[in-house]
């Protein structure tokens, strides 16, 4: 059985002027998982996001938002949309919950006072709510954005940079928000940041896009897992030899040869191979130091080796 998409982009393409900014995009996101839409300063990301939620027209390719398309069926397929795309618009005078308010009369369907609560309360707002908007922190008016957002229920979540210009403790409090709200609301969340670190404690899965392209799509936990390299060092008496033993077992691997140590870049199951086919061929191995490669290595390794 397939399952149920939310959003999904099919080869989409961004022209301006001569110049194709976005290059055929194609993803899924599903209900209740964070998607981080992760990239370098220019990437595509904005643009990519704004094409998603009608602000910008899409040149070739369809998006679709709970099965309707965004260009043929705009009006349903936004009304699935909640999103904070450029600074959530606020009256700092009013209090947070006569924003809300405010906000609540536009919604194209009228919205319960349980509803207000229950949002309020998923955000962590309920203590500060009714103060005015003017003495909330960064960190509150990011939330208050969010339950902006969420009021009409929506089935997909757009943000675009969330955390930006949010201290470490502000930051890590959207993160969990963001997380709950997926995980609890079973909505789609779709993510977008520079920052792979902080990607890595919000998102289910990540894209990475690179010059208008989506190279590369994994779960966290495949990201983090058995691709993160081992940068490893074998301590040995025959250099050479056991260099020349290595690049015939494992013809893909770059060998470098230090003073007492051949060293090599290689996925952590590799190592005890390497290990095995040294000492079979009577290379005594006396040490083995590994050191892995931060995941921020490893996004640059991605990024810059296409
Ligand atoms: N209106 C425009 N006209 C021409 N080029 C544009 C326009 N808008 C964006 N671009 C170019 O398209 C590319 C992608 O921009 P975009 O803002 O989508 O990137 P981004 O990944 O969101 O980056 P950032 O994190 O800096 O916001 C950039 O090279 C940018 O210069």
């Amino acid at each position: 059985m397939n399952k149920q998409t939310v959003v999904e982009l099919i080869n989409v393409k961004k022209r301006i002027g001569k110049s194709e900014i976005i290059k055929g995009i194609s993803l899924k996101v599903y209900p209740g998982e964070v998607f981080g839409f992760l990239g370098s300063n220019g990437a595509g990301k904005t643009t990519t996001i704004r094409m998603m939620v009608g602000l910008m027209d899409i040149t070739e390719g369809e998006i679709l938002i709970n099965d309707l398309s965004i260009k043929s069926n705009f009006e349903k397929a936004i009304a699935h949309v909640g999103g904070i795309i450029e600074n959530p618009e606020m009256y700092k005078f009013m209090s947070g919950y006569d924003n809300l308010v405010h906000y609540a009369r536009m919604a194209p369907t009228r919205i319960s006072q349980e509803r207000m609560n229950e949002i309020v309360n998923l955000v962590g707002l309920e203590k500060s709510i009714m103060k005015k908007v003017g003495s909330y922190s960064l960190g509150m008016r990011q939330r208050l954005g969010l339950a902006q957002a969420l009021l009409h229920s929506p089935k997909l979540l757009i943000l675009d940079e969330p955390t930006n210009g949010l201290d470490p403790a502000g930051i890590r409090e959207i993160r969990n928000y963001i997380r709950r709200i997926a995980h609890e609301e079973n909505i789609a969340v779709f993510v977008s940041s520079h920052l792979l670190s902080e990607m890595q404690l919000m998102c289910d899965r990540i894209g990475i896009i690179q010059h208008g392209k989506l190279i590369s799509v994994e779960t966290v936990g495949d990201f983090v897992g058995s691709s993160v390299k081992e940068n490893t060092s074998f301590y040995v008496k025959e250099v050479k030899k056991a260099a020349e033993i290595i690049k015939s077992n494992f013809e893909k691997l770059d060998v470098k040869k230090g003073q007492d140590f051949v060293s090599l870049t290689v996925e952590k199951d590799q190592i005890a191979d390497i290990n095995e086919v040294l000492v079979k061929n009577n290379i005594k191995v006396y040490g083995i130091t590994s050191t892995q490669t931060t995941l921020e290595e490893k996004f640059l390794e991605i990024t810059e080796g296409k």
